[in-house]
């Protein structure tokens, strides 16, 4: 793990959006090399948006992000987005991810032995030869893990990757990523599931067309941001020293 805590992206004063719709608006945001962050937010508060911004795929309207030099991104997708008639094998997805391609059409013996090294990892490794439609939800974001890694990532960005798994997987899933996080990955990732997700990690920016406020968990999960955020009065208490939400309109957002 890298020692060094040097900026890997900045974004200033950034405005964003689609077609001349602004849908960010005056972001500004640090992304250090030992970032852990969850973006939170309603639907439409442009969370996505934000990660897209991270990622270079929208550009900003005003502002400016500022990007360390040789930054490698890698993106794990929400998996309601992905086409899973697509015909491909868990193998060959996750060796789309790769940035190097040899000369050779077929993957080289490296390139096989890096695969079946990330999926045993993942704990999928028996699945490779898999159609990816024939997974479960848990293994399927495995897999999509797998695909961003084989790029050795700098920063890690995922979209929703608890969403639609179960309580067992969404914690091994976290687990994952702390493991990945201290090996000296930065991670960003957008979660609805404020305390299953969002409250056990170090950073959280809450986010409703700007970012309404980020920092620890104890200072972003608070009833004045939330209402700020949600609309909507929120009671917090305190469990283990971790804030908690209690309010029944996140309670039905974590089970989707
Ligand atoms: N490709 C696009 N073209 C046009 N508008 C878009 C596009 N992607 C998102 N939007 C709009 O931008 C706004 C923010 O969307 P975004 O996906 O960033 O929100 P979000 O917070 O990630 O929502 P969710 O929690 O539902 O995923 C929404 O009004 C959405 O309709």
């Amino acid at each position: 793990m890298s020692a060094h805590i040097g900026n890997l992206l900045r974004l200033d004063r950034v405005d964003a959006g689609y077609d001349g719709t602004v849908v960010l608006r005056d972001v500004s945001l640090e992304v250090n090399d030992n970032q852990f962050s969850a973006v939170v937010g309603p639907s439409g508060a442009g969370k996505t948006t934000l990660l897209r911004l991270l990622l270079g795929t929208v550009k900003p309207s005003a502002g400016a992000v500022h990007r360390r030099d040789g930054l490698r991104t890698a993106y794990v997708p929400q998996l309601e987005t992905v086409n899973w008639d697509f015909p491909l094998t868990v193998f060959e997805c996750v060796l789309m991810g790769r940035t190097t391609r040899s000369a050779l059409p077929w993957p080289s013996r490296e390139e096989r032995a890096e695969v079946g090294r990330l999926l045993e990892r993942l704990g999928i490794g028996h699945l490779q030869r898999r159609h990816i439609r024939e997974l479960s939800g848990g293994q399927q974001q495995r897999m999509f893990l797998a695909r961003a890694l084989i790029r050795r990532p700098h920063l890690l960005v995922l979209d929703e990757p608890t969403s639609g798994v179960d309580a067992n997987t969404r914690h091994d899933i976290l687990h994952l990523l702390a493991d990945l996080h201290v090996e000296g990955i930065a991670i960003i990732l957008t979660t609805h599931d404020l305390n299953g997700m969002a409250a056990h990690l170090p950073h959280l920016v809450c986010v409703k067309g700007t970012i309404i406020a980020q920092g620890g968990p104890s200072d972003v999960i608070t009833p004045d941001v939330l209402e700020q955020t949600y609309g909507a009065r929120m009671e917090v208490l305190r469990h283990l020293d971790l804030p908690l939400v209690v309010d029944p309109r996140v309670t039905l957002a974590t089970a989707g």
